[in-house]
């Protein structure tokens, strides 16, 4: 039994193709720059040799049909042909109200992705793509949507309603939605697996930080807040996105600079963040190497990025009225030792105690990184969204 996962964005395709049978990857890879003249697929078959091409992949409908020669290539591939897999999954971040759970694909599914377009501009689209592009190259073959914000549907009114008219939430469906819901569920349940206590009974602050960037109240088992909002620009200060700003900055910047509704959008959603603060880079990695050569922006760029985060685990605290666990996920959570560690440093008061030797280890395994007498678990566990997906996929096509 195989399942191909699907993450697509609107110039990139990311896939995995699980064999279900003992959920090992049978290979992974990515499509970047589709669209573009030169566009890159990077194919990793497991165990075997990361294999490059560059050629132009217009659109997502070629992309797919390039992936699936790659994984049945005669040097490259991992089977025969694309008739083993058995079903494709895909991510898809905006759910809303929709959907509170993961479904399989029909006519009406795609209906409500398309008509929530409006609430994930920069997302939705590209997911639609995607699962065209899989019902052009593999007709027959079902597919299952696994939504970002499914996990987040357990919040009260009081955490996801914004305090605007109310007509706004009834007309608009304006409201917090949240997303990297897979990846917070997934590393609250991992973390609770790893310390052998109940997921039930822990309160657990969950930081997705990657690229984008989110923060998950989760208490007795269920997502009770979380710190992005109706779009994935509230909240953290991410790569390219401002996260949490004054509301009235808007309309006041787009009178200033003559500025319209998509280029305001724009400029929050991809000039803002890390990259703008630190004039140079997106990239933690770089960002951190920059502040060691005493790059005055990048260190500014990273006192903001760190001092936004800890204020949100201290309202999750307030929001819990306490925390049992604190977990670091996603590319710099799970890779970034001075994040971490700065975060910590000034949590004291919750008594937490960082072990700075433990916090240096490099693994793929969950680990804790706090002392045995730390009054708070502080644990590292990498996130698996694509498990999640394959996993819920899976179980769909079985029904
Ligand atoms: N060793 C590292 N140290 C610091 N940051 C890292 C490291 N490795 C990856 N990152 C950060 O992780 C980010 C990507 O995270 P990821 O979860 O893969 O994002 P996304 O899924 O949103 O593309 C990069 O932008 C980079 O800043
Ligand atoms: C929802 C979202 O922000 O996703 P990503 O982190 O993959 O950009
Ligand atoms: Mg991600």
């Amino acid at each position: 039994m195989k399942v191909l996962v699907i993450n697509a964005g609107s110039s990139s395709l990311k896939y995995q193709l699980y064999n279900m049978t003992d959920e090992s990857v049978l290979a992974k890879g990515r499509v970047e720059r589709i669209g573009m003249d030169s566009s890159i697929l990077v194919h990793e078959p497991t165990g075997g040799e990361e294999y490059n091409t560059v050629s132009e992949i217009l659109d997502h409908t070629i992309a797919i049909r390039r992936v699936l020669e790659s994984l049945t290539d005669e040097k490259h591939g991992v089977m025969k042909s694309v008739d083993e897999i058995d079903a494709v999954g895909h991510r898809v971040v905006q759910g809303a109200e929709s959907f509170k759970e993961s479904v399989l694909v029909d006519k009406d599914v795609k209906k409500e992705i398309r008509r929530l377009f409006d609430l994930a501009p920069l997302h939705n689209p590209a997911h639609i793509m995607g699962i065209e592009a899989v019902e052009l190259n593999m007709p027959d073959v079902p597919q299952v949507v696994v939504f970002d914000t499914a996990f987040h549907q357990t919040m009260p009114e009081k955490a996801y309603l914004y305090a605007i008219p109310k007509v706004l939430y009834k007309k608009h469906k304006v409201r917090r939605y949240g997303f990297h819901g897979t990846s917070h569920y997934y590393v609250s349940l991992a973390a609770a697996e790893y310390l052998k206590r109940p997921l039930k009974e822990l309160k657990v602050i969950t930081c997705h930080i990657g690229n984008g960037g989110s923060l998950t109240a989760v208490k007795d088992g269920i997502s009770v807040d979380t710190s992005m909002g109706m779009t994935p620009l509230e909240g953290l200060i991410m790569g390219t996105r401002s996260g949490d700003l004054d509301p009235a900055i808007v309309p006041y910047v787009m009178n200033k600079e003559e500025l319209s509704i998509g280029e305001v959008n724009f400029m929050l959603n991809k000039h803002s963040g890390l990259m703008a603060i630190s004039g140079s880079s997106s990239d933690m990695r770089e960002i951190t190497d920059a502040m060691a050569e005493g790059d005055a922006n990048s260190t500014l760029a990273f006192e903001m990025f760190e001092y936004r985060l800890r204020k949100y685990i201290g309202s999750y605290v307030a929001a819990m009225d306490g925390v049992d666990v604190i977990v670091f996920t996603a590319g710099i959570g799970e890779n970034s030792a001075i994040v971490r560690e700065k975060v910590c440093e000034n949590l004291t008061y919750l008594g937490v105690k960082l072990d700075p030797e433990l916090n240096k280890i490099r693994s793929g395994d969950p680990r804790r990184i706090s002392t045995p007498d730390s009054k708070v678990e502080v644990l590292v566990v990498p996130t698996n969204e694509e498990l999640v997906i394959a996993r819920d996929t899976y179980k769909l096509i079985q029904k």
